[in-house]
């Protein structure tokens, strides 16, 4: 969930069940009231690209967590990371999103967002939606009031209570219930929802937003085979109109949805290709498969 998402389901949470509200970001820090200094605009593919990497570095106290990492991800492609733990997935995404800072190298949305430039919220507002490992879902809201409250228009309206959703608003509402497989579920408490469902709703609340990119952290952990294989078609129905970057260690969810994988070790790109190239580099079995 994007940090002004949370800040407004707070909000809304607070007004309507009294509930304090905490403004709470997934990273641990307080969100930005109802900023969007970021107008959505179109993203310059022109070159091929949505997402560029060249030759970040981040230390920890010393510890080289990216070192010298390049990525280049196509507009509409499904681009899967996998690597050993601690290879820096999750730092690379947190430097995608703003939330950490490279010491050097360069991270490009589209070929001319330039995203050092951006905070958290600003890199959210111009396209880039993040799930985390965790759903983190309006437990006390219905799953319609999740995606109302996720919509990408004007949210100034989410300053006012109650807002009437326009033609197009519920068009769009009622195509992503489809597409997240919630359709029967609209007025359930997203609390009562399982936990794929739950996963679902909030990749939901991501697609209300129209994100050009979509940074995914092990979407499938926890889930069933059956809701697995669901997430996997709806990946498939997702890429192309969307970019997706996935992070997973099921390399059953990897092969039913993968084209083309990148494996990271110790901060960079250790190989990339298919997953049957990959599967069969011997310096990929060393440090991950093989284990
Ligand atoms: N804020 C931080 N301070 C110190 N070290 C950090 C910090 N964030 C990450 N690291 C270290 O950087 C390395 C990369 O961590 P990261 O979480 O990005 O790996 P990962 O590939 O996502 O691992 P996993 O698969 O276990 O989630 C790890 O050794 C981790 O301990």
């Amino acid at each position: 969930m994007t940090p002004d998402l949370m800040e407004a389901g707070a909000q809304r949470l607070a007004r309507a069940h009294g509930i304090p509200a905490t403004g709470q970001t997934e990273a641990g820090g307080r969100s930005a009231p109802f900023a969007r200094p970021v107008k959505t605009g179109e993203v310059d593919t022109t070159h091929g690209r949505i997402l560029y990497l060249e030759d970040v570095h981040v230390s920890f106290d010393g510890f080289k967590a990216i070192n010298g990492l390049n990525l280049d991800i196509a507009p509409g492609e499904l681009r899967c990371i996998i690597g050993p733990n601690g290879a820096g997935k999750t730092t690379m995404m947190d430097i995608i999103t703003g939330k950490t800072r490279p010491d050097r190298g360069t991270v490009f949305f589209g070929s001319t967002i330039d995203l050092l430039h951006y905070s958290e919220p600003e890199i959210a507002a111009l396209g880039i939606g993040r799930k985390f490992q965790k759903p983190t879902v309006f437990e006390e809201l219905s799953v319609f009031e999740n995606l109302e409250l996720a919509l990408a228009a004007d949210k100034r309206v989410w300053s006012s209570l109650r807002f009437s959703l326009t033609g197009e608003q519920k068009d769009r509402l009622a195509e992503v219930l489809h597409t997240i497989h919630l359709s029967d579920a609209l007025t359930r408490r997203a609390g009562d929802l399982s936990h794929g469902q739950k996963q679902w709703l909030e990749i939901g609340m991501l697609l209300m937003q129209e994100p050009k990119l979509l940074l995914l952290d092990e979407p499938v952990a926890g889930m069933t085979d059956e809701e697995t294989e669901r997430t996997a078609e709806l990946f498939l129905r997702l890429k192309g109109r969307h970019s997706l970057m996935v992070v997973e260690h099921d390399m059953h969810f990897i092969r039913a949805i993968s084209e083309k994988v990148t494996v990271l070790c110790d901060g960079s790109v250790l190989a990339e290709g298919t997953l049957d190239q990959v599967q069969a580099d011997e310096r990929v079995i060393e440090v991950y498969l093989g284990r």
